[in-house]
């Protein structure tokens, strides 16, 4: 096996103009958190007791039982050591590598829940049981008939004050709660959403404890029927789950009453807003935009490392063949993506810093963020998932066909992080919640209202400039203010729209069907602005060293003309950028493309992330890939035996049925 890192990686290296621990830092916040990272990632990846055969040689069931085993080992460990709270994340990501876990929800959105939805005697009561895993929990929502539309769920919870308990009801198959991680084979308890009705009147969705499983034998308690939902396109190491109830009771503290009350005579008092109740999905919202950036990261380095190992074809008759990142066809395949995951990267820690100041607000009774926060959330989330998305699937291409093998990681870091332009809010549905927001916030400045935030641009539409203008495309002011113009002006047609339906006799929900295609295009500018505008941002930090702020402004730039570049019919249709702009833009691109790619194997490695974390032969950090794909291939199940047993049983008579019929 060969020791030594790849010659044309090394060399890769050597040429870079940066040291790539320096972007390293400035990604995680400092020398010290990266030093910590390292440690803890180290600690994970050579702990002999989470080592196990490949799980692409598993079967869902293995997976499962897997990964099972090593959470709990995991949480043992997390204890024993004593990692703080705050570092917790770098040892679990190197525990779990780019698979979901069986108790990802209970971390994720059981224990949120109960932070944020509990009153403090309910805190007292379960906190101290779900933080020590003495019960693990899932968050029970979506149902098979309704996952979205979060006010039609039909689970009921009905209280009855002659005993002050709710009564839990699965009315209907479409009520079976379907999805929910953990819940087929793991969990014990969960947070259920289901329809509160007293005395015969609904109050919409609220959170409800409740325990599914005996803490005995973990049987389900009577009148609870649970298990798991089937195999799925990814997440195989996750029990998904259904579950049903049938007159199941609980007691009437077992609604989460932080917000709203139901008091023992079944008065019910009123949230300060019904929204409160749907508090998690946004902190998780605000976790995937920073998922999103990462997992994009990860799939650039795979295919980036081996785009410099793989060479390919004839550039030149009777030269060697070159690398195939050297074809400037690959660097427009790949750069826009490694430009787009420093971009959601940078996106993502915004997100959680505005998340954790509202929260801190919201939590202390001032819930005047709520609704810039919600639409924030759901707008990033959207638009992240789906660059992320778009972004691994190309990545996988750019490989040719070990892309498409499970040896490269992209199938399995595809599948598993695909569902994230699906869960905690479908991606088109979130981008019409911004847009509502949008419009909203575009009616108030109408009307002369200051806006705040991340909609304040839109109180004034710049002018179209005079013709004959020349713009430098490179400068990251001109290119922060034309996606903003493009945003606020797709936010102007899309109020124009709406208007326009209204006015030829549609009602609101029909106009705003009707105008649905423009509110997401605007929502989707937006949320590129916020993206543009807050990388441009964070390169003008005086402590950034001049060494890598160079390479940065170049990904700045091409990000942002890149976006432009596909999306140029949005930025000439009023005649804000010329065709000469648009022009000059795609010739930034293919230079700016030159002047990275001698820095794109730093500019991976800068992300940091271990070969067990990315575990991927094309993506190794040595660039021995060939060798290593055929000890993985060996490695195959298929490959336990010269002869496979199916010979015996189909191959063999079938071939001396035919040899004798010769
Ligand atoms: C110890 C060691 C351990 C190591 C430790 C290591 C530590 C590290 C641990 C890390 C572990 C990580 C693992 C994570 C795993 C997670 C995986 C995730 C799995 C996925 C989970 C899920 O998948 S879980 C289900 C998600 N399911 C949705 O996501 C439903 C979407 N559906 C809706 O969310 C609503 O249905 C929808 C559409 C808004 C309409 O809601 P609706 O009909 O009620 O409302 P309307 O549309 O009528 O709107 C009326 C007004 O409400 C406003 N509004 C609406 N929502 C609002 C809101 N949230 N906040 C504020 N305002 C809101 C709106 O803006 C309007 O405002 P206005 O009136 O002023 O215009
Ligand atoms: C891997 C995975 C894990 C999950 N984990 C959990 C979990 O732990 N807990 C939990 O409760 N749930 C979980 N879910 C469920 C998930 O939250 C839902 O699937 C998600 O919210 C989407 O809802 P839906 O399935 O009803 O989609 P639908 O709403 O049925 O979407 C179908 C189509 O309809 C469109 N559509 C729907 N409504 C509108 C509208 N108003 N306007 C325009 N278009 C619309 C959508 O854009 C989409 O194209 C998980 C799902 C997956 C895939």
């Amino acid at each position: 096996m060969a020791a030594t890192v790849n010659p044309d990686l090394k060399k890769e290296r050597e040429n870079s103009s940066f040291d790539p621990n320096k972007i390293t830092s400035f990604l995680y916040g400092g020398p010290e958190i990266v030093k910590k990272k390292r440690e803890l990632e180290s600690l994970a990846l050579n702990d002999p007791d989470y080592q196990h055969e490949d799980l692409n040689f598993m079967s869902q069931e293995q997976q499962y039982e897997t990964f099972l085993k090593k959470t709990l080992l995991m949480v043992t460990k997390v204890r024993e050591l004593k990692i703080d709270v705050a570092d917790r994340h770098f040892y679990r990501s190197a525990v779990i590598g780019t698979n979901p876990d069986p108790l990802g929800l209970h971390v994720g959105m059981f224990l949120p829940t109960l932070y944020g939805q509990a009153s403090q005697e309910q805190k007292d009561k379960w906190l101290k049981m779900a933080e020590n895993f003495a019960i693990i929990g899932t968050y029970a929502q979506t149902e098979m008939g309704h996952g979205t539309f979060l006010r039609g769920l039909e689970t009921t919870a009905t209280y009855d004050p002659t005993t002050q308990e709710f009564v839990i009801n699965t009315p209907t198959i479409t009520a079976y709660k379907w999805w929910p991680g953990g819940l087929g084979k793991t969990s014990n308890y969960c947070v259920l959403m289901a329809q509160l009705y007293i005395h015969g009147k609904s109050y919409g969705p609220h959170p409800f404890m409740v325990q599914i499983r005996s803490l005995q034998d973990h049987k389900p308690l009577p009148g609870v029927t649970v298990g798991d939902i089937g195999p799925k396109f990814g997440y195989g190491s996750v029990d998904n789950g259904f579950l049903a109830f049938n007159n199941v009771r609980i007691p009437r503290e077992n609604m989460l009453m932080k917000y709203s009350k139901v008091e023992p005579d079944g008065t019910y008092v009123k949230p300060p807003s019904t929204k409160l109740a749907y508090g998690t999905m946004v902190q998780v919202r605000a976790n995937i935009v920073v998922n999103s950036g990462r997992v994009l990261a990860k799939a650039v380095t795979i295919a980036t490392r081996y785009s410099c190992v793989r060479r390919q074809s004839e550039m030149k008759p009777g030269h060697p063949e070159p690398q195939v990142l050297d074809y400037v066809t690959q660097q427009y395949k790949l750069f826009p993506y490694l430009a787009a995951a420093y971009a959601f990267w940078l996106t993502g820690q915004t997100m959680m810093s505005v998340y954790t100041t509202s929260s801190n607000q919201i939590s202390k009774g001032d819930i005047s963020a709520l609704p810039e926060l919600h639409a924030l959330s759901a707008g990033l989330k959207a638009l992240s998932s789906w660059v992320a998305n778009v972004g691994m699937e190309e990545c996988r291409m750019a490989c040719g066909g070990h892309g498409y093998s499970h040896a490269s990681g992209l199938p399995r870091l595809y599948a598993n992080m695909t569902p994230g332009a699906t869960y905690e809010g479908e991606n088109t549905v979130m981008m019409l919640q911004t847009a509502r927001y949008l419009m909203k916030s575009y009616n108030q400045s109408l009307q002369g209202e200051k806006l705040a935030g991340s909609v304040a641009y839109l109180s004034g539409v710049q002018p179209v400039p005079a013709a004959g203008r020349t713009r430098n495309m490179l400068d990251l002011g001109v290119l922060c203010d034309a996606y903003r113009h493009r945003a606020a002006r797709l936010v102007h047609e899309a109020a124009v729209q709406l208007r326009n339906e209204r006015q030829a006799g549609k009602d609101q929900p029909d106009a705003w069907n009707a105008a649905s295609v423009d509110l997401v295009k605007a929502a989707m500018a937006h949320s590129q602005y916020f993206v543009v505008k807050n990388f441009a941002e964070r390169l003008t930090d005086s402590t950034l060293d001049s060494s890598i702020s160079d390479v940065l402004t170049r990904l700045c730039q091409l990000h942002a003309l890149h976006g432009l570049v596909t999306n140029s019919g949005d930025f000439l249709e009023d005649g804000y950028l010329t065709g000469t702009d648009v022009r000059q833009a795609r010739r930034h691109i293919n230079a700016l493309m030159a002047k990275l790619r001698p820095d794109a194997v730093a500019l991976v490695d800068a992300f940091d992330f271990p070969d067990g974390i990315l575990n991927s032969v094309l993506g190794r950090y040595d660039g021995n890939v060939y060798e290593h794909l055929l000890e993985w291939a060996k490695a195959s199940p298929l490959n336990k035996t010269d002869v496979h047993q199916s010979y015996h049983k189909y191959l063999k008579p079938f071939l001396e049925d035919n040899r004798a019929k010769l």
